[in-house]
């Protein structure tokens, strides 16, 4: 892709306490760029998505996002710029129905709830909840919960979205279904960049492929290409 990039990260580190979570990380992002962020449990890759969404301050490095130096940002800043991400562990309010969560999102933008109730009920359209929009977001199965969070993230109106883990603990039907909303979110125009383990989810859809260990990134490439890279065999061998 040869469009202008969206994100650069240069040089990335981050420490806690001395211990090494991200190492001299460098890679950029297009704009409505998939992009699948793999490596072992504890190669830095939450603690990135981190310092991306302005959750962590870096420890060295810089990070411009459409040349604004985001380097440290709060979450708040970021998400005005346009960066939205999703947890590992949903962090949706339990209390407040389905539509209530992505109207959170939605205010962002506009504070009006008119306005922020159509954009919400767009989301929950878009990521198939619109029959679940009065339901208690506890009350959602663990795949709509997912779904909620993406449909929250989508309502900040992102350039960039952050999922992780999105395809954890989803059945294969579910897997697919994760996979064909990457692909909407891509054909939307919003680049996104996708921490996976689950392979057969991610490696379809992914234009590209980074892959971290031990908090330093070791391969940068196409899908086809890390697969055959010695140095991610090695990382996954020796797991
Ligand atoms: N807030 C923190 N304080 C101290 N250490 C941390 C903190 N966050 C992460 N770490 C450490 O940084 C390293 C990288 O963790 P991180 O969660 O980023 O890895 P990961 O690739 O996302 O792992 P997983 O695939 O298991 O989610 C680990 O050794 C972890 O224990």
């Amino acid at each position: 892709m040869n469009a202008p990039h969206l994100l650069a990260v240069d040089g990335l580190g981050k420490s806690f306490d001395g211990l090494v979570a991200n190492r001299d990380i460098s890679f950029v992002i297009h704009a409505a760029e998939i992009v699948g962020l793999i490596g072992p449990n504890g190669a830095g890759k939450t603690t990135l998505f981190n310092c991306l969404a302005g959750f962590h301050t870096p420890t060295t490095g810089r990070i411009t996002f459409e040349g604004h130096d985001i380097t440290g940002s709060t979450p708040e800043a970021a998400a005005a710029l346009g960066i939205a991400r999703t947890f590992q562990i949903v962090r949706i309010f339990h209390s407040m129905t389905a539509l209530e969560n992505v109207m959170v999102g939605a205010m962002l933008r506009n504070k009006r709830v008119p306005e922020a109730r159509r954009k919400a009920e767009a989301e929950l359209a878009f990521v198939g909840l619109t029959h679940r929009a009065d339901t208690q977001a506890s009350d959602l199965t663990v795949s709509e919960q997912k779904r909620l969070e993406v449909a929250r993230a989508l309502a900040t109106e992102p350039k960039l979205i952050l999922l992780d883990e999105v395809m954890a603990g989803l059945n294969p039907t579910e897997v697919r279904e994760a996979s064909q909303l990457v692909h909407r979110i891509h054909q939307r125009g919003i680049a996104s960049i996708i921490v996976e383990h689950v392979m057969e989810g991610i490696m379809p859809i992914a234009h590209r492929m980074l892959v971290l260990d031990y908090g330093a990134k070791i391969a940068d490439g196409t899908p086809a290409e890390i697969a055959e890279n010695p140095a991610v065999i090695a990382a996954y061998l020796g797991e």
